[in-house]
């Protein structure tokens, strides 16, 4: 099997490996595309509007992308404003690959692995992943752990319009989250889950998580340094007030990545976390890192033992 470093340094599509399974979803998906006739009679170009569920992936109610478009600006539509998007097919090429490590494929597999640690639940929670100047997103409001390749958006990093977007579901209100990393950090894939644990941590701590002196810590990068943190290191994580909409977080994570230079992560008071790293892999070893020490902090917390280690 080719390496994540083969396959994401490579532009070309993952058709290029052969003892890789097919993935036949293109056939199997029931998408219920609006025409462009009927787009036209709801009074936008948006063909989200009106939609049926697929595949038992709900679409909420009324929802049209229009609300909430590119990752940067929210007044444009993406359903009129790609060509690439109107086309028959919708771009399902970049999405179907035989190839495990496309990102499509990989947010599919790990919103399984996910939803199996209670991660993403109940439709919360979701990821993306970069691939050259592509930024694979996993729609909104749907099963995460449900989901099919042929589910997944898909925006150039460089237009941050959309480029694949699937007629029938809506963009993750996480995308602006997720641009932050992407942008502000050069991620090259941002997590976000609802976990427990981080939400209890934001309950026992006030403005930042801290944690030191637990062996798991060096699993996590110094960021403004190279290499990973050292076992007696802290672990500083900011905290930010959620919202009502998601979307409405932006501003506050976007000031807590400046405030916080070393910060892989930024919990969400009362929500959940997002955690990013610069692979796809690297975002998934410190989601599972931190979840691990945010459970043990509760853990220390209940039995009134530090979480910062005094010298
Ligand atoms: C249980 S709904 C949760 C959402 O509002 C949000 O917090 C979330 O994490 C997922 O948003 P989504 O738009 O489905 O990608
Ligand atoms: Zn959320």
């Amino acid at each position: 099997m080719p390496s994540l470093k083969s396959f994401f340094s490579s532009s070309s599509s993952a058709s290029s490996t052969p003892t890789a399974k097919p993935i036949t979803e293109k056939k199997t998906v029931k998408e219920i595309p609006v025409s462009k006739k009927e787009s036209s009679k709801m009074g936008c170009k948006c063909r989200s509007k009106k939609s049926e569920p697929v595949n038992e992936i709900s679409v909420k109610e009324d929802s049209c992308c229009c609300s909430k478009q590119t990752a940067e600006s929210s007044s444009t539509c993406c359903g009129s404003k790609n060509k690439e998007s109107d086309s028959d097919d919708n771009n399902d090429s970049l999405v179907i690959s035989s190839h495990p490590e496309h990102p499509a494929n990989l947010i599919c597999e790990f919103c399984k692995l996910f939803y199996n640690n209670g991660w993403v639940t109940g439709t919360g929670g979701g990821i993306s992943v970069k691939k050259d100047d592509n930024i694979y997103l996993a729609p909104s409001g749907v099963q995460k752990e449900r989901m099919l390749p042929t589910n997944i958006f898909v925006m150039s990093m460089n237009s941050k319009e959309y480029i694949r977007k699937p007629l029938n579901l809506k963009p993750s209100a996480c995308t602006p989250l997720f641009m932050a990393a992407y942008t502000m950090r050069n991620a090259g894939a941002c997590i976000h889950t609802h976990s427990q644990n981080a939400v209890m941590c934001t309950l026992l701590f006030d403005k930042v998580f801290e944690i030191s002196s637990i062996e798991q810590i060096k699993a996590l990068p110094k960021i403004t340094e190279p290499g990973n943190m050292w076992y007696s290191d802290k672990l500083i994580i900011p905290i930010i007030e959620n919202t009502e909409r998601e979307e409405e977080l932006e501003t506050s994570l976007r000031k807590a990545i400046e405030e916080y230079p070393s910060a892989t992560a930024v919990l969400v008071r009362r929500h959940g976390i997002y955690v990013w790293g610069e692979t796809v892999w690297k975002a998934k070893i410190y989601n599972e890192a931190i979840d691990y020490l945010l459970e043990l902090a509760v853990k220390m917390k209940q039995m009134g033992i530090p979480t910062v280690k005094e010298n």
